[in-house]
């Protein structure tokens, strides 16, 4: 795999994109109210081992690009522990059967395997935007949502280990666990930069204030002001360079339930619908006032007329990656659901043509995530690091061609290909998953990070 060379004494930073493995319960549960494809799949079969597969490829296609790529481990699942705490007793096996007959759908809340969108893993900021000149990592409380909520704790963990040296990174607790901090991490907060390394405009997204009446009628706003405001005073960042954007209520009851489904930047791009914000014209102008970059700053308009907010959230748009190129140039990596949907794929070929950074459009398949709606942008965790954090940082999570082999042979290793509702009352999968997990720890180097490997 080809990364580029540093130029001649100056300090090269990388964005890193840390991509969720998906873990072996996959499945199609139905939890997510709000988001419209998990409520809509909640009754196929999933199958794990193409999901994590998927997931790979994907790695692997961006590693190849010329990027640095990062693998984070998954969240445990079952999660013995809250059913336990949930008043659940007796063994692991007891556990299982007790609650898959009295509460199945706390069994399935503690059996998705959702930590694999890492975009919703936490908020981080680079270490030139802080004043302390450190990276700064909050794992996000997801409190929004029961079987997201329980994946902070050990999420946290995984940084930790990932992201171990003191010298360089600031690791945080997640936000205390009520409805006023609902923070659903990296999903909403999109910075806009001259370059990587230069300091930025953090702009953060929310779907409601808690003292205002603006807010969805239907579906819930899962990200607060509050909690933006929190993760901004914690990661010591500028308030003058922070912008705080209320998300466009109407959009959130039409399934956009993560600004990361309706808006994606990168550097000094901004690509967003024309229905994102509340009170638009107001949100643009604030945008470039605010940045500071001296690389001109793109705004990028979906209109309606183009691409439906329907059509968006069926597609994924605006849940592709933008990436920036080692050679120069963006690229967009974009679900294959865009290539079906006739004004999306329009919109895209016209976008790449156009005078702007995004020279190339990547289609994807990452079907198995989407159909919980989760695209290609939701499976990764953005990281900017300078060359020296990037040394400092776990190198057993960084894709190389051999961990690559070693990840696809773990995976075709311990991954059914087939799961419903019914297998997770079967005791016999939390064996695989724990015994799956164990030796992904010792694969990635992490140590021991999950709960059953703690008592
Ligand atoms: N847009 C971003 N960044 N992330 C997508 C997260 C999808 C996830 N789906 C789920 O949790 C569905 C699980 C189920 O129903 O089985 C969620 O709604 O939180």
């Amino acid at each position: 795999m080809v990364h580029s060379a540093p130029e001649g004494g100056k300090m090269n930073y990388y964005e890193v994109n840390f991509d969720g493995l998906v873990g072996p319960t996959h499945n199609y549960a139905g939890l997510s109210y709000g988001n419209v494809a998990s409520k809509a799949n909640a009754s196929l079969f999933s199958n794990p081992k193409q999901a994590a597969l998927q997931g790979l490829e994907k790695m692997r296609a961006l590693s190849q690009l010329g990027l640095y790529q990062g693998v984070f481990a998954p969240n445990a699942r079952p999660d013995i522990k809250t059913l336990r705490a949930l008043g659940f007793s007796g063994s692991d096996s007891d556990v299982i059967s007790q609650a898959a007959k009295a509460e199945p759908q706390l069994l399935k809340a503690c059996y998705s395997a959702s930590s694999m969108w890492t975009a919703n893993a936490a908020t981080i900021s680079p270490s030139c935007d802080t004043k302390d000149g450190k990276v700064h990592f909050t794992p996000a409380n997801l409190n929004n949502k029961l079987h997201r909520a329980i994946e902070a704790e050990t999420t946290g963990r995984i940084l930790q280990a990932v992201f171990t040296d003191e010298e360089y990174f600031a690791h945080h607790p997640s936000l205390p666990q009520h409805s006023l901090f609902g923070d659903e991490g990296a999903a909403n907060h999109t910075r806009l930069t001259d370059a990587y390394g230069h300091s930025g405009l953090a702009i953060f997204v929310y779907g409601e204030d808690i003292h205002s009446h603006v807010k969805p009628q239907k579906f819930p706003a899962r990200q607060t002001l509050q909690a933006s405001q929190a993760v901004a005073r914690g990661h010591q960042l500028n308030p003058k360079q922070c912008l705080y954007i209320q998300q466009n209520p109407d959009v959130i009851d039409e399934g956009v339930f993560h600004n990361d489904v309706i808006a994606i930047g990168n550097e000094n791009v901004f690509l967003f619908h024309q229905k994102a914000f509340y009170e638009q014209a107001a949100a643009v102008h604030a945008i470039r006032q605010s940045y500071t970059g001296s690389r001109p700053l793109h705004l990028i308009e979906v209109s309606q007329a183009d691409v439906s907010v329907e059509d968006a959230v069926q597609s994924y748009i605006f849940n592709s990656q933008l990436v920036s190129l080692p050679g120069g140039g963006m690229a967009l990596i974009a679900p294959s659901e865009c290539q079906q949907v006739n004004s999306v794929e329009t919109y895209l070929s016209a976008l790449k043509s156009a005078s702007n950074p995004v020279d190339d459009i990547i289609y994807l398949d990452v079907k198995q995530s989407m159909r919980n709606g989760g695209g290609p942008a939701c499976l990764r965790l953005r990281v900017t690091l300078s060359e020296q954090e990037l040394a400092a940082s776990n190198q057993s999570c960084i894709l190389t061609d051999s961990l690559y082999q070693e990840l696809v042979t773990w995976v075709s290793k311990y991954y059914r290909d087939r799961l419903c509702e019914q297998d997770l009352a079967d005791p016999q999968l939390l064996v695989e998953s724990y015994t799956a997990l164990d030796e992904l720890t010792k694969i990635l180097s992490l140590g021991s990070v999950y709960d059953f490997q703690r008592i």
